[in-house]
């Protein structure tokens, strides 16, 4: 057990009221602040409605024994259903029997999330944003506005959960040799919703994770509990098939007929969510140190806001937690030697994970409509499931293990190049399950 603390956390997003429930069971007492209203009073409406839970995210919320109650608000969706333009929907398993993703509300988890760590014994200040933080001395300055009378706090340590535009961060980046980085990429995302059937159940697969391929853009679809499927249409900003092209309700009917024909019905709801709806967009933040001596760290999207295409944002930052409560365990009060020994671990994962984020768009979008694609995957299913001790496929590693993101990134960069190899083989097509494949791939592997 450590010394009593008394620990603040700017952010009452998923990342800051999970770290609140782990410093309570530590035995801290804990202060969190956060700029919004209370999210369990107010209509929820921050970005992205649902998310995809996996492996990394319930490891974290299983520490703290709150995984069972979490599991029930979660739907888990074991496959990826393509929707390839003029063919019949085409369904890929994400992994072994059994493993999914889970999709659950932003909104619900949050909410629940903020009631466990109340619970826990944490103090919520809502309504309340930082402005200023003195690093060296640990206090935070709250106000109105950025020229208003500011309210000063004082702490023993400060954590940073406050996103991707943190302001915690920001104070860190006036120091010497902090580095910095940010970049926004061309496309951006705007959702919408398909309504249940009359009966309430769901209009497409309930167990799938939707994608409709189409190049430089894609939607893609996850279901909620309520029957409703909540849609991200990803989309260049500026171009011939771009936000900034479709302007009027005409242009939105032959966007949507021209490219998602088979949710024809769906077109004058997605229509009026369109118009409704805002056009956001995405960035990979990266800095580094994230960690002032023994005083401040930041946690989660203030440390490392990543694209979201491999559905790993929130799990990355929820790794972050079990992390840092692991050094915590092994430092007992060193706090400089926990924060120090959290971020050079955290790092290279941080990265790793944002690299293959920003992969994943060109897969879905792109690639999960090309046969040769599908064909090299089924290939490496076939051959893993033969030979679990010498391949694990990528998105396993990354979905369904908690192995370190930078080793996934680098085994993803060598399997790929022998599926490289594999996939010049003469008429693949025919003999993807042949003794010869097989041969070659170990031979491939043993070099
Ligand atoms: C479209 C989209 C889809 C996504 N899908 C997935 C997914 O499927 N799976 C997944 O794992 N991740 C996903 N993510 C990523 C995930 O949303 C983030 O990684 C996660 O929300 C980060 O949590 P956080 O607590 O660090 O930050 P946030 O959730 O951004 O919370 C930060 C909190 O800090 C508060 N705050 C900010 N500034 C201040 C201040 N100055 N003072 C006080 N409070 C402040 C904010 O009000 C907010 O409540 C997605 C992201 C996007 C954009
Ligand atoms: N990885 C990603 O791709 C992520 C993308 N986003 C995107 O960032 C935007 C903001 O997210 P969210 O916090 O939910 O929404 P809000 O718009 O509610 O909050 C954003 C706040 O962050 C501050 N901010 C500082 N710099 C920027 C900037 N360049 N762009 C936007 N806000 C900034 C502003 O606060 P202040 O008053 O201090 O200036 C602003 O009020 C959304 O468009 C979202 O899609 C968000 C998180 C992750
Ligand atoms: N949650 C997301 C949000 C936006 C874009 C993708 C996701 C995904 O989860 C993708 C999924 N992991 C996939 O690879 O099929």
């Amino acid at each position: 057990m450590q010394t009593k603390k008394n620990v603040a956390i700017v952010g009452s997003g998923l990342v800051g009221s999970l770290l609140a429930i782990y410093l309570r069971k530590q035995g801290h007492s804990v202060t969190v602040f956060d700029r919004r209203p209370d999210v369990r009073k107010v209509e929820f409406s921050g970005r992205s409605i649902n998310l995809a839970m996996s492996n990394r995210g319930w490891k974290a919320l299983g520490v703290v024994g709150i995984e069972k109650e979490i599991r029930k608000l979660a739907l888990p969706l074991d496959k990826r259903a393509m929707h390839v333009e003029g063919e019949p929907v085409y369904y890929q398993k994400y992994g072994e029997e059994g493993e999914a993703i889970y999709s659950i509300s932003r909104g619900v988890l949050n909410r629940k999330m903020i009631d466990l760590a109340e619970k826990e014994g944490t103090q919520f200040k809502f309504e309340e944003k930082v402005w200023e933080v003195d690093m060296p001395n640990a206090r935070l300055y709250t106000g109105e506005s950025e020229k208003s009378n500011w309210e000063e706090y004082q702490f023993d340590l400060i954590f940073g959960a406050d996103g991707a535009f943190s302001r915690v961060r920001h104070k860190m980046q006036r120091q010497s040799r902090f580095n910095y980085s940010q970049h926004f990429i061309d496309v951006g995302y705007k959702e919408l919703t398909i309504l249940p059937n009359e009966d309430g159940t769901h209009k497409l697969d309930s167990s799938s994770f939707h994608i409709w391929p189409r190049g430089n853009f894609m939607l893609i679809a996850m279901p909620n509990l309520d029957g409703t499927f909540t849609c991200t249409l990803f989309l260049p900003f500026e171009g011939e098939v771009s936000f900034e092209s479709i302007k009027s309700e005409q242009d939105a009917d032959v966007f949507f007929e021209t490219y998602f024909s088979d949710i024809k019905d769906e077109i004058s709801n997605l229509k009026k969510d369109f118009f409704r709806n805002p056009t956001s967009a995405m960035v990979t933040i990266k800095c580094f140190p994230w960690s002032y001596y023994d005083k401040i760290t930041l946690v989660g999207d203030s440390a490392h806001a990543i694209v979201p295409f491999y559905g790993q944002g929130m799990n990355a930052g929820f790794e972050d937690i079990s992390v840092l409560n692991e050094k915590m365990d092994k430092y007992g009060n060193d706090w400089q030697k926990i924060f120090e020994e959290y971020q050079t671990e955290r790092k290279p994962n941080a990265d790793a994970i944002a690299e293959l984020s920003y992969r994943n768009f060109m897969e879905m979008s792109s690639k999960t409509a090309d046969p040769k694609f599908l064909l090299s995957k089924k290939i490496e299913k076939k051959f893993a499931q033969e030979h679990p001790d010498l391949w694990t496929p990528l998105y396993s590693r990354v979905t369904f293990s908690d192995k370190a993101y930078s080793e996934a990134l680098k085994i993803g960069d060598y399997q790929r190049e022998i599926m490289d190899e594999v996939m010049k083989i003469p008429n693949i097509e025919e003999k993807w399950d042949s003794r010869e494949v097989e041969e070659k791939i170990i031979s491939l592997i043993r070099k």
